[in-house]
């Protein structure tokens, strides 16, 4: 099973870069093996994690090493056989680089480490721990970016401390009327408030989606909601787990996705900080849910479609796992 799903050709719709990077990515950036085993540890939850971000935010303050560690985290996803990656990431500026130089760089090591193995889009996250006026600037960047890469740049995130900040609906409707896709981190702690602004705005994606299912905590208005405007959650099984958002493996709330059909793609989220990958994802939904091999190629299909890929990409893409099935999946016999 392992090889089945090393080998199948997987879509990853939800990853951080920063939270994505590999020990020996920090090392090659200079990072000590302190530092290193901090930014890897499991004694973690939501509230702790997000002081280890620091550890790779100080290792890639500059263009040289922004470069290297976005190089290594495509070239590792490609070796796990994922063929088409958004890759997201919050823009910043450092010391040595403005917020434009992190984009610029960004976009400079996709363009020059994609392959023809893997298909790579940027979405850009905007940091709700910062305040409006911060994040209302960082999308007029965004916006000016996407003006001038329509083919790279797809989306805005809203992602970081979900204890803190909150969700500016104006924003995100500047962001669509520009054209951008939204994917909204979601329900990663329950705020049911916030939960229901999210799924009024109706984004195109949904992070965690955690505490949306009634059997989770979520409530009937919110599950109403959900189930009309039946949006794909992005399910980040590891990530819930170390985080303690969801109990065990068995028990994360992907299951009521499976069990009632609904959409919904596996991710990593931060495959560095969590040392996942995204066969590794997959091999726990077929360990706890037991998947068959067709289901599991199943998910990844269905993930075109709630990709932000071209409709040209999304026929490629479709063909490219139409021929691997072919080659690789008996037919059931029902
Ligand atoms: C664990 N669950 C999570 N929930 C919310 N936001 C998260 C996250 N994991 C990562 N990030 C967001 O991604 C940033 C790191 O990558 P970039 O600097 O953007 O490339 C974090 O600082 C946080 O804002
Ligand atoms: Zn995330």
């Amino acid at each position: 099973m392992e090889s089945f799903c090393r080998k199948l050709p997987k879509i990853e719709l939800h990853a951080h870069l920063n939270g994505s990077l590999s020990s020996s990515t920090l090392k090659k950036l200079g990072c000590i093996e302190e530092s290193i085993d901090k930014y890897q540890t499991i004694n973690t939850d939501l509230k702790e994690v997000f002081s280890v971000f620091k550890i790779a935010h100080e290792a890639t303050n500059n263009m040289e090493n922004l470069y290297e560690a976005t190089r290594s985290v495509i070239e590792e996803f490609a070796e796990d056989n994922v063929v088409y990656l958004e890759l997201r990431t919050t823009p910043r500026s450092e010391e040595t680089m403005s917020l434009d130089q992190y984009i610029d760089t960004v976009i400079k090591a996709i363009q020059e480490n994609e392959s023809s193995k893997i298909m790579v889009k940027l979405i850009l996250s905007l940091d709700r721990s910062k305040a409006k006026e911060e994040q209302a600037r960082t999308l007029d960047v965004i916006i000016k970016y996407k003006n001038q890469y329509p083919n790279l740049i797809k989306g805005v995130d809203l992602s970081g401390d979900p204890a803190k900040g909150k969700f500016f609906n104006d924003l995100f409707v500047k962001a669509r009327e520009n054209g951008l896709r939204t994917a909204i981190h979601c329900a990663e702690l329950k705020n049911d408030d916030e939960v229901l602004e999210i799924l009024k705005f109706n984004p195109d994606r949904l992070g965690h989606g955690t505490f949306l299912h009634p059997n989770y905590g979520g409530s009937a208005e919110i599950w109403k909601l959900y189930l009309a405007q039946n949006i794909p959650v992005e399910c980040c099984m590891t990530s819930n787990v170390i985080c303690l958002s969801a109990t065990s493996y068995d028990k994360h709330h992907v299951q009521e996705w499976i069990k009632e059909q609904l959409p919904f793609s596996i991710a990593t989220d931060d495959k560095g900080v969590f040392k996942t990958t995204l066969s590794n994802e997959f091999q726990l939904l077929y360990d706890n849910f037991k998947c068959s091999h067709l289901k599991l190629w199943e998910i990844c299909n269905n993930c075109i479609e709630y990709s932000f890929a071209s409709n040209e990409e999304k026929t490629f893409l479709k063909l490219a796992l139409d021929q691997w099935k072919t080659k690789n999946i008996k037919p059931e016999i029902k």
